[in-house]
C-alpha cells in the first residue's frame, strides 16, 4: 500500500497509575480523516502525541510506514506537522520572523512562497507584527496555515478551531479542502465544527477501564 500507515497495537496510557484508555487498536493511512472524540480528559489529545510519537504509551506499540517500508520512530517528525493550542511561538518574533524559522525546516505544498503563506492567513496588513500583539485568534490563523499547508503526509489537528470565530471556521474547512486531500488527518475535538469532515471516528469511551 503506496503512502502513510500507522497502525497502533493494543495501546495503554496511564498517568500515576490511572488508567486513562486501554487496549485500543487503530489502523490509518494516507487520504484518511479520523476524528479523535470524547469527553474532557479522555485522552484525545493524549492519544494524537502518542500516534505522533511526541509521548509514550504505558503498553503497547505504536508502528509507522511509508511506501511499506518501516520509519524509526526518531523520524516521525520528518512525515508530519501538529497543531494545538497549547504549542506556542516565541513572542519575540514577527510573523514574518516565524514563516521564515519554518520555511528553513518544512517544505510547503505546492511550493507556497512566504508571500502565499501570509495571503493564507490574510495577514497582510499584519506581517510585521509581533506574536504577543496577535489576538489567540490570529495565533491560531498562524498555525493552521503553517500545520495544514506543510508537505508531509500526516496532520495532527488538536481542538483546530480554538479561539477562531465563524469566519475562521469556514477558512478553516476552506484550507482542509484545499490541502488536506491525500493526508493522513486526525482531529481531536468535541466540536463537529472541527470534525464533520472527518469519515472515521474513533471514540475514546469505548477504551476505558471498566
Ligand atoms: N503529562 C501529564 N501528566 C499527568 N496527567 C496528564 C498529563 N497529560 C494529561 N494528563 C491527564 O490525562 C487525562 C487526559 O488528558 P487529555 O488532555 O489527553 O484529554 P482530552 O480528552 O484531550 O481533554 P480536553 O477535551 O479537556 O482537551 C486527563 O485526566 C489529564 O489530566
Amino acid at each position: 500500500m503506496p503512502g502513510l500507515l500507522i497502525e497502533a497495537e493494543n495501546i495503554s496510557k496511564e498517568y500515576n497509575y490511572t488508567s486513562i484508555f486501554q487496549q485500543l487498536n487503530g489502523h490509518f493511512e494516507s487520504d484518511q480523516s479520523v476524528a479523535v472524540l470524547g469527553d474532557n480528559g479522555s485522552g484525545k489529545s493524549t492519544l494524537l502525541q502518542i500516534l505522533s510519537g511526541m509521548t509514550e504509551p504505558t503498553s503497547g506499540v505504536v508502528t509507522w510506514r511509508y511506501d511499506d517500508k518501516k520509519i524509526p520512530d526518531y523520524r516521525w517528525y520528518e512525515y508530519l506537522s501538529y497543531c494545538s493550542p497549547h504549542l506556542y511561538f516565541d513572542p519575540r518574533f514577527t510573523v514574518d520572523e516565524i514563516i521564515r524559522q519554518f520555511q528553513r525546516v518544512k517544505q510547503f505544498q505546492n511550493d507556497l512562497t512566504h508571500d502565499d503563506l501570509i495571503e493564507l492567513m490574510r495577514f497582510q496588513p499584519h506581517r510585521s507584527k509581533y506574536i504577543n500583539e496577535l489576538s489567540s485568534g490570529m495565533n491560531q490563523r498562524v498555525r493552521l496555515v503553517l500545520t495544514i499547508c506543510a508537505d508531509v503526509p500526516a496532520l495532527f489537528l488538536d481542538e483546530p478551531c480554538s479561539n477562531l470565530d465563524q469566519q475562521g471556521v469556514d477558512w478553516y474547512h476552506e484550507l482542509i479542502s484545499t490541502y488536506g486531500p491525500g493526508k493522513l488527518i486526525f482531529v481531536a475535538s468535541n466540536d463537529p465544527r472541527e470534525f464533520d469532515f472527518c469519515e472515521k471516528r474513533l471514540s475514546l469511551m469505548d477504551f476505558k477501564k471498566h
